[in-house]
This record gives C-alpha cells, sequence and structure tokens, in this order.
C-alpha cells in the first residue's frame, strides 16, 4: 500500500515513563479501521497522534495524498487545520444551544467551498430531524452521541477518529445507534478509524483491524483474516468467530430459507427479508464449524463447504483449533483433539466444512 495515493500511512514514536508508542502503519483509505486491544495498549495515544493532539518527533502522516506531518520535512499540519472528525465516548455539545445551532456551529471553521456533506444529510444520516429544536440536556445518551456524529460529519472530514463512541452507553441504546454507523459506512466515502474494545463491535463495523498490545501493532489487516489468525487471541476465545462478507444470491420460500454467496460458493441462512444482491456480513462461530472427510447429506446441516486445512493449534489439551481456507475465506472450525486425530487433520488436508450455524451481523 506503499505510495498508495488512496491509503493512510501513519508511522508515529513516542512515549513516557512505563509506555511508548511505536507503529509503523499502511491502512486502506476507505472503509472503517478498528484499532482494537486491552486497556493501555496505546489506542487513544495513536488516534491522538492521528488527530495532531500528539506530536512525535519523528512522525509522518499521509490521509489519501495529504501530508498531514512529515518530521523530516518539519512539516506538522497542527489539529485545527485538519480536516477530521473526532467523535469522543461522551459527546460534548454546548449545553446552551439547541442541537441544531450546535450543529451549526460545529460548521463555523469549514469554509462553504470545502462543506461537501451537505449538514442536511448528515442530519438525515443520523436520523436526528426531530432533535433539531431540543437542547441537549433533553437527549438521551445515545441521541447526544448521534448529534456529535453528525456535528463531526457535516465539516466533510477527509478522516474521521472515533473514540469508543458507544462505550457510555448501555447495550439497548448501543443496539439503536449501530444502524446509524453501518449507514455512514455505506453511504459516505470518508476512512474511519474506530477505536473500541468490544470484538462484537468490531465484527459488525470494522473492514481492517489493526490490534494493538504495549503501544505496538501486533496485527494488521483486513477484519476476515485477523478474527483467523490462530497466532492472536481472537480465535482462542471461547465464542471465537470469523466475518463472511456475502451477498444474498436467492430466496426460498417454500423452507423460509436464504441462500448468501461468498467466493462462489453458497451458505444457506434463515430466511432474510432482503432484495438480491443487498451485501451482508455473517458470523460463523469456530464452535459451529466440525469437519468431515466427505461430503455428506445425510445429516441435517445444510451448509458443507469445501475446505483446506491452513493450520492446527492445540494448546488446549481436549480440543483442537483449525484454521480452514474456504476459497480463499478464512474459518475457524473448533473440534475435540480426539476427533483431529481419528481423522487425520493436518495442514495441507482436504475436508469439509459442515457449518451448523450463520448468524447476520449487518
Ligand atoms: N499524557 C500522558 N502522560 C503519561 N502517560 C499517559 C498519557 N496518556 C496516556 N498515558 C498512558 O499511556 C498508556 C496508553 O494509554 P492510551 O490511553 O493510549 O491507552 P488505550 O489503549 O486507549 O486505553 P483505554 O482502552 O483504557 O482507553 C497508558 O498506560 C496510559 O496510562
Amino acid at each position: 500500500m506503499a505510495g498508495d495515493e488512496a491509503a493512510i500511512r501513519a508511522r508515529f514514536g513516542l512515549g513516557w515513563p512505563g509506555f511508548r508508542l511505536d507503529v509503523d502503519l499502511a491502512l486502506p483509505g476507505r472503509g472503517v479501521i478498528a484499532l482494537f486491544g486491552h486497556s493501555g495498549s496505546g489506542k487513544t495515544t495513536l488516534l491522538r497522534c492521528l488527530a495532531g493532539l500528539e506530536r512525535a518527533a519523528d512522525g509522518y502522516l499521509a490521509v489519501r495524498g495529504e501530508l498531514w506531518q512529515d518530521e523530516a520535512q518539519r512539516l506538522f499540519v497542527p489539529t485545527h487545520r485538519r480536516p477530521l472528525g473526532y467523535v469522543f465516548q461522551e459527546a460534548s455539545l454546548f449545553a446552551h444551544l439547541t442541537v441544531r445551532r450546535n450543529l451549526e456551529f460545529g460548521l463555523k471553521r469549514v469554509p462553504a467551498a470545502s462543506r461537501r456533506i451537505p449538514l442536511d444529510q448528515a442530519i438525515a444520516l443520523l436520523g436526528i430531524e426531530p432533535l433539531l429544536d431540543r437542547m441537549p440536556g433533553r437527549l438521551s445518551g445515545g441521541e447526544r452521541q448521534r448529534v456529535a456524529i453528525a456535528r463531526a460529519l457535516a465539516t466533510s472530514p477527509r478522516l474521521l477518529l472515533m473514540d469508543e463512541p458507544l462505550a457510555a452507553l448501555d447495550v439497548k441504546r448501543k443496539q439503536e445507534i449501530l444502524p446509524y454507523l453501518e449507514r455512514l459506512h455505506a453511504e459516505l466515502d470518508i476512512p474511519v478509524v474506530y477505536v473500541s474494545h468490544a470484538p462484537e463491535e468490531v465484527a459488525r463495523l470494522a473492514d481492517h483491524v489493526v490490534l494493538l498490545a504495549d503501544g505496538r501493532a501486533l496485527a494488521v489487516g483486513p477484519i476476515g483474516e485477523v478474527m483467523a489468525r490462530l497466532d492472536l487471541p481472537f480465535a482462542h476465545d471461547e465464542d471465537a468467530f470469523v466475518v463472511i462478507d456475502a451477498r444474498v444470491a436467492a430466496h426460498d420460500e417454500a423452507y423460509a430459507l436464504t441462500r448468501l454467496e461468498f467466493a462462489g460458493l453458497p451458505l444457506w441462512i434463515t430466511g432474510l427479508d432482503m432484495p438480491l444482491a443487498s451485501r451482508v456480513r455473517a458470523r460463523v462461530l469456530a464452535r459451529d464449524v466440525s469437519l468431515a472427510l466427505t461430503e455428506r447429506h445425510d445429516s441435517s446441516i445444510l451448509n458443507v463447504l469445501p475446505a483446506r486445512v491452513v493450520s492446527l493449534d492445540e494448546a488446549d489439551p481436549g480440543r483442537t483449533l483449525v484454521r480452514l481456507d474456504v476459497a480463499g475465506t478464512a474459518l475457524l472450525a473448533r473440534i475435540t483433539r480426539r476427533s483431529a486425530a481419528q481423522l487425520g487433520i493436518v495442514p495441507g488436508r482436504d475436508v469439509y466444512a459442515q457449518v451448523k450455524g450463520v448468524a447476520l451481523l449487518r
């Protein structure tokens, strides 16, 4: 991705006693990039470097062809001159201004010529029309956060930074706001760097993941890849899963099923009320995948996919975690160690993955 005008290049090294951030990242210039990692791993520090709120002595940052920092030539665009939106855990709205005035206030520093996202569009995207005349004190936490996101968007940022925007909300409010975030993703061409430590959120929203540990990027890559890496903690979670991006290929009305398709393969799921060709993201849990050596059709399992064993992890004495390649898409299977031995599961072996459950993420 180096040299790619459409990408984000970020290199920062800075720290204080007890912590050092040291990253050199090549990221896609579109979609949602999740910064994931334990508390104290450096997520907020990295976000602040991207925003120009921290200045790394040897830092470099180019966002889709625009240079925001290059210390080699002593270039550093200050935060207020960077076209970026920053959404925090708690929305900071002016309490004495209505929602509408808050939105207009946010626009003040943006010259009319650089407003690519009309205020009306931002309002519509976040569904906040009914709130425009309210005072912030009369909004729920989720509503406030939607206003804060609309305010950030209306400034037409070239980069949107979100620091755990849902962390302060309860589960119900989170569920309410996620569809709006998904809409941003589908309808706007702005890269979003999204800090989270909730795997479900990351799985729903992210296209790309940066896993941080002790200030370093332990893994960087497309979500489907990173979640399935056996050398990373995700795959070892009790609820480990992979995400599969697919499209709606057909509906079987008689049996109330929908056939999704990914990499030319079918994936049946409980009937969806979605038009053909819609893009969806599905989740398959490692524990819902079993393996067979032949393509059996004498079981109740609907989804049987040809797969190749890529690698195994036997850290757990009773169970084997198997990473599979299904026509270029990664899948995880968790089976007993005894089954793995009896079936002769070794890297390179062709098998059939029996998928017991597929859930829709978005
Ligand atoms: N300005 C600062 N001065 C000194 N130490 C700091 C400063 N900012 C952050 N730290 C420390 O640096 C480390 C990384 O902090 P950071 O906020 O980036 O982590 P994080 O991954 O965002 O954590 P969390 O998920 O808890 O928000 C932590 O140990 C934190 O206490």
